[in-house]
């Protein structure tokens, strides 16, 4: 846990001893009480002891409270600092990085975060136990040297005992985490296609009892496997001290010629420890559990930061010149998939001037969106590179060069609000909005669409819209035609494209509107991974 600090670590450590030395300190209290009043009946008990309880009481009420406030305040804000250096690190760490491990992210987010801040809780409990135990074990040792060896032989040989079937335990809860990936997986798939299921419930069985039922008895075997293995433990170091404390009361006392009085005291101590191992072992399922959590959140922290992260955000326009051109240059780049075929481009060679409108067309599969993704700098390309104003995109300048481009996906995503725009021009918002044809459908106060339950050609039109309105001197849709209406298709293509380039925006688009590629300055064509550009009398006759 990185997040720990070393002085609230210390803090910790002190509340851990403060706490442990009460309970301690009440203990040889009664211990010496009852000693006194063995000894010499009740005679012996006199006022200083009543103070001295009080004071205990008093001292055991503050430090709990203190641990209490200090153990909430702790995992609480664990909480939220891992939550949000997660989602930090998710917005810093690119585009490759993160697409890979979305599911990971989640997992982290809604479970393993959970269950550390769960176990933050114990960890005073714990430390406060152990501390008693060592405390005690002193203590015992004062009382009586044979009877202490003893004792330390027999915790030797249980944890020893502990520790050999705790790893094997430890196994089963990895293997308790790598199911949970799995549900979790399977449990996005319903949420994400809910639409599909709802209308064929087939689909939903099938997932529910090929993939989450099965998941669901591989995890109660081994759930159990785990915890019947803890259970064992707990017997097992159970029945070793009873077995201790037989021996003791009924043979070692007599044996050895303990002194009665000692051997009561002894017993005493021992059953007190008795409590705290028992409290360690019941906590120790959930800290090992958080460790592997914890293991789980530091791994996804490292993979996140592991590639260069992105470089600072700069404006390109400033440091390298106005958007003049950009020219893509024999770049390639491959999938690095399990398949052995896996896809790839190139090389691929585009360029592209300010204010062209270029589009480019081709087959499903043929490549179209990883070459524009690699064109935006959303993929590192394996060789070659992109150059804006004959400068070669590196990874430093590739988070600000992928910021020039205004984007709508064929998968868009469509925000509630402007979070681009920093001062929205609401002359130009209102007249976009009639451009778009609407007006009628949606509002923006304050920045904020009205609604966003909007037919998906709507949609794109107000993610259009956005895009527009963040003033970016590039502007990339992917297949954006493909829900709109022939009406507004042609509107598109005949009007609102040659306007946008009349004010000064660069347009590259993927589509496969072949009615409308002479709307395009220069077309290319994709094919196999291979872009050919197409020569203009050819395609205005298309
Ligand atoms: N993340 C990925 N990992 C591995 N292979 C991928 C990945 N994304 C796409 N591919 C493969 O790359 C190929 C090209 O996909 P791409 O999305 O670039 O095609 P496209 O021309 O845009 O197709 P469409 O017109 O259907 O959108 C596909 O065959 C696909 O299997």
């Amino acid at each position: 846990m990185s997040q720990l600090k070393f002085s609230t670590l210390i803090r910790f450590i002190f509340l851990s001893f403060l706490s442990g030395g009460t309970s301690f300190l009440f203990l040889t209290f009664v211990n010496r009480v009852i000693g006194q009043l063995m000894a010499q009946g009740y005679g012996a008990i006199t006022q200083t002891y009543t103070l001295l309880f009080l004071l205990i009481v008093v001292l055991f009420i503050w430090t709990r409270r203190v641990l209490a406030l200090a153990i909430i305040r702790f995992s609480q804000s664990l909480f939220w600092s891992l939550r949000k250096d997660i989602i930090f690190l998710v917005l810093k760490s690119n585009y490759q990085q993160l697409s890979s491990r979305k599911d990971l992210v989640h997992t982290a987010l809604v479970r393993d975060i959970n269950m550390l801040t769960n176990a933050s809780l114990n960890i005073i409990q714990f430390a406060t136990s152990v501390i008693i135990v060592v405390a005690c074990l002193v203590y015992m040792a004062t009382v009586s040297g044979p009877l202490f060896l003893v004792s330390l032989a027999v915790i030797v040989l249980g944890t020893l005992l502990y520790q050999f079937n705790a790893r094997r335990n430890n196994d089963f809860f990895k293997q308790a985490r790598a199911l949970e990936d799995r549900f979790m997986f399977y449990f996005n798939a319903i949420l994400g296609g809910f639409k599909e299921i709802y209308m064929d419930t087939k689909k939903g069985q099938r997932i529910y009892g090929k993939k989450i039922a099965r998941i669901a008895d591989e995890s109660v075997v081994n759930q159990e496997k785990a915890f019947v293995g803890l259970l064992n433990n707990q017997i097992t170091g159970q029945t070793m001290f009873y077995l201790l404390i037989g021996a003791i009361l009924l043979y070692c006392g007599a044996a050895w010629r303990i002194a009665p009085a000692d051997t009561v005291s002894f017993l005493f101590i021992l059953l007190y420890v008795l409590s705290s191992v028992e409290t360690i072992m019941v906590l120790l399922p959930n800290l090992l559990q958080a460790k592997i959590s914890s293991d789980r959140i530091a791994k996804l922290q490292a993979d996140l930061l592991s590639e260069k992260p992105l470089g600072e955000l700069v404006d390109l326009q400033q440091t390298l010149g106005e958007f003049d051109t950009i020219a893509v240059r024999d770049l390639t780049f491959q999938y690095h998939g399990a398949n052995q075929e896996s896809f790839g481009i190139g090389p691929v060679n585009f360029s592209i001037s300010r204010g062209e409108v270029v589009f480019i067309y081709g087959g499903n599969g043929s490549g179209k969106t990883t070459f524009v993704s690699a064109l935006l700098g959303l993929l590192v390309p394996a060789s070659g590179g992109v150059y804006y104003n004959d400068c070669l995109i590196d990874e430093e300048r590739s988070q600000s060069y992928s910021s020039l481009f205004g984007v709508v996906f064929s998968d868009f995503y469509l925000f509630d609000e402007f979070y681009g725009i920093d001062h929205l021009d609401q002359e130009m918002l209102a007249y976009y909005l009639r451009l778009f044809e609407i007006e009628d459908k949606v509002k923006v106060e304050d920045g904020k669409f009205s609604t966003t339950h909007l037919s998906t050609g709507q949609r794109k039109r107000l993610a259009l819209i956005t895009a527009l309105l963040e003033g970016k001197p590039l502007l990339m849709l992917d297949e954006w035609a493909a829900d709109q209406d022939p009406y507004f298709r042609k509107k598109f293509y005949t009007q609102i494209v040659p306007e946008l380039k009349a004010a000064g925006f660069t347009l590259i688009a993927i589509t496969h509107d072949d009615k409308y590629y002479n709307c395009a300055d220069t077309l290319y064509k994709m094919e196999y991974g291979k872009l050919i550009r197409e020569e203009e009398p050819v395609f205005s006759t298309l």
